[in-house]
């Protein structure tokens, strides 16, 4: 992270030299947020950053990039870096998942540590908590997600068990749902980071680029109502787009190319649907996240294809973008 604090610090330092002057103080740094799959890292990670930024889904394990949403306040700036989650890997793509989180949490200023209100801390998150020890250069927040689903006495019992796996520097309840105590997170985040210029241009979100975006929504919508082993197995490229013009100042429908890859030819047929009529929900669903992505009409055309192990794959996996 240090390369990406000089390379963005020279853009952000006019206003940086503005906040000097007032005597304001200006904090910027890198947050992860780790834990069990499913605990609502991605949903958090969109809640601060109040902007669709990674995709999330009642299956575990949706995450697979690391991902940065950017939080601008008024005395600060909170990058966050979403990862696919420390997990014992079982194939080549869980590997170089796990070393992405690895390079990710060692550079990172804090790690935020998420565990749900509603289910009992079990060995995944002993796991991952120690684990944690592995980064010392961050500071540590324990984050109690998903309050708006457990009883009072749940969520006490849950922040003292929290309180008994180490020394944090804060512990926070909130819920990304009712948005409770989601300003409060942000306070302690921000409180914990470095003084630093802005790192980021205030209208930057994500420095993800436009076609991992929509690729990712389309994998979004082919996971939504997905079975089994399936989720697994999906991935999605933008293979190609074509900007068609437009008439009285309204921007042009923008084509946009995309392939859905599963593994098995079986899977081809279970994504495709009864005559195709998955398949079009699927295309129905994302079209509608990438226009209101783009803010512009979109044609979208999906074709589905076989990569045969790709998990397993460097070849396939490196094509992907892993
Ligand atoms: N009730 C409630 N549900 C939540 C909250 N935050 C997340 N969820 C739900 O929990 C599920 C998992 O959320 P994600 O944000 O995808 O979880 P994740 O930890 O990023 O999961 P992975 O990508 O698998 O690591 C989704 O169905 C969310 O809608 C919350 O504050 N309250």
């Amino acid at each position: 992270m240090s390369e990406q604090r000089s390379e963005h610090a020279e853009q952000g330092g006019a206003r940086a030299d503005a906040a000097a002057r007032e005597g304001a103080g200006f904090r910027a740094g890198f947050v992860s947020f780790v834990g069990r799959p499913n605990v609502g890292k991605s949903t958090l990670t969109n809640a601060l950053v109040g902007e669709k930024i990674a995709i999330t889904s009642p299956k575990p394990q949706t995450t697979r990039r690391a991902i940065r949403g950017i939080v601008h306040r008024p005395d600060g700036q909170l990058i966050i870096v979403d990862t696919p989650g420390i997990h014992r890997p079982r194939t080549l793509l869980g590997e170089r998942l796990n070393a992405l989180v690895e390079a990710t949490l060692g550079d990172v200023d804090v790690i935020g540590f998420c565990v749900p209100a509603n289910e009992k801390l079990g060995p995944g998150d002993r796991f991952i908590n120690e684990r944690l020890d592995d980064f010392p250069r961050a500071r540590k927040v324990a984050i109690l997600t998903k309050v708006d689903e457990a009883s009072k006495g749940e969520i006490i019992d849950q922040l003292t068990r929290l309180g008994s796996l180490r020394e944090w520097d804060a512990v926070v309840p909130i819920s990304s749902v009712t948005r409770d105590q989601l300003d409060v997170l942000s306070d302690v985040l921000l409180g914990l980071m470095p003084d630093s210029p802005p790192l980021y241009e205030s209208a930057t979100t994500t420095d993800e680029g436009e076609d991992d975006r929509i690729a990712e929504l389309i994998r979004e919508a082919a996971l939504e109502g997905a079975r089994e082993e399936l989720p697994h197995s999906l991935a999605a490229t933008v293979d190609d787009r074509e900007e068609r013009e437009g008439s009285d100042g309204e921007p042009g429908l923008i084509e946009i190319y995309a392939s859905i890859y599963v593994e098995r030819d079986s899977q081809k047929g279970i994504v495709i649907g009864k005559g195709g009529s998955r398949l079009r929900d699927v295309g129905e669903r994302a079209r509608r996240e990438i226009e209101a992505l783009l803010g512009r009409r979109v044609y979208l055309s999906l074709r589905v294809k076989v990569l045969k192990e790709w998990q397993r794959d460097p070849k396939a996996l490196g094509r992907l973008g892993f």
